[in-house]
């Protein structure tokens, strides 16, 4: 039986055969096809470290973001076998996809389309339990396994300069803010959006404390009050990329000259390959700013045993090192 001339890309994908892909596509083989096996020919390609097939079928409009069905996209099949220039190649179309769909859904926000985040989690009621702070649907808002993050993220925007003036925007369970307490800060803003959460912090005690200001409310509606700082971190929950970005567009003016910037860095948490690149995204979108951005490894295998996420309905982060962001001023960096 003849062949499919899908099955035929794919197999010219593998074998990084040009001329047969170009010959292929100018005949109608659909790029975005997945084999028997549910890989498509950019998987094969990158599998393989063809990057001029890779190039080939991006450039035919193959998927950069496609998913095996074990969850690899071409790009983690060309980080497994380490296939720099395959990689290379794939991360690159990738951000140049997310940016133009970023302007894209920028635009459309303009002219009313949808936008922002989950505006119903801030109505709706909250979990506290020991471990972690749950939304309605049993999402984690925040997990006591972050501990040790929340601590390196205090030392980066604290460490330096001993706290000076610094803000928190989202408290959740105050992971980060007791370990910013700790570097006895000045001043230490806190903003919170959630009334549960805000409640929780009176009770505990936050609104006694002499170095502390709570600000209640959205940071997008609040940010009027603020002031500017020597350390800033950014935790929110129910937001998106779209709100982060956002939330940057501002540092200009909050972040002090010599000041330090960093955000709980989860975007794409589940994909080892969209993780990196959301990372070179922020730290492309940053640097337009005028910020450069380090990102600074932390295994976290050790603190994620199965157990943890019991009773979670999703899992928010399945890589095994954490890539903590710490952002200046690029004329501070040099
Ligand atoms: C992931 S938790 C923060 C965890 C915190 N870093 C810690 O160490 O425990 C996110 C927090 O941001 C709050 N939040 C969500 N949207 C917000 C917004 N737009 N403005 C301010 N706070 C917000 C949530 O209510 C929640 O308390």
């Amino acid at each position: 039986m003849e062949k499919e001339p899908e099955e035929l890309l794919c197999e010219a994908a593998a074998a990084g055969d040009s001329a047969r892909i170009q010959d292929l596509l100018a005949a109608g083989a659909d790029p975005s096809y997945f084999d028997s096996q549910g890989i498509t020919p950019l998987m094969h390609a990158a599998r393989h470290g063809r990057a001029d097939a890779v190039r080939l079928l991006l450039a035919a409009g193959a998927p950069w973001n496609a998913l095996s069905p074990s969850g690899l996209s071409a790009g983690d099949l060309a980080m497994e076998h380490s296939h720099q220039d395959a990689f290379d190649a794939l991360l690159n179309a990738a951000i140049q996809a997310e940016l133009v769909l970023g302007t894209i859904a920028r635009a459309d926000r303009k002219n009313g389309g949808g936008g922002g985040g989950d505006s119903n989690y801030l109505e709706e009621r909250v979990a506290f339990s020991e471990d972690k702070l749950m939304d309605a649907e049993s999402k984690a808002v925040m997990m006591a396994w972050e501990r040790p993050l929340m601590e390196a993220h205090a030392r980066a925007i604290c460490g330096s300069g001993g706290g000076g003036r610094v803000l928190n925007i989202g408290f959740g369970m105050g992971l980060v803010d007791e370990a910013i307490q700790r570097y006895k800060p000045l001043e230490h803003t806190i903003v919170e959006a959630h009334p549960e959460v805000r409640d929780r912090m009176l009770r505990l005690g936050w609104g006694e404390k002499e170095n502390v200001k709570i600000v209640f409310g959205r940071w997008q509606d609040v940010l009027s009050q603020l002031g500017s700082y020597d350390g800033i971190f950014f935790d929110t929950y129910g937001e998106y990329y779209e709100d982060l970005r956002q939330f940057h567009q501002h540092l200009p003016r909050l972040l002090k000259p010599g000041g330090i910037y960093s955000y709980f860095n989860g975007l794409c948490g589940g994909n080892a390959f969209f993780h990196v690149v959301y990372c070179q995204l922020v730290s492309l979108e940053l640097g337009n700013l005028g910020y450069s951005t380090q990102f600074i490894p932390l295994p976290v295998k050790d603190c994620l045993a199965e157990e943890v996420w019991e009773g979670v309905k999703h899992k928010y982060w399945q890589l095994d090192t954490y890539y903590l962001p710490v952002c200046q001023a690029a004329c501070d960096s040099e």
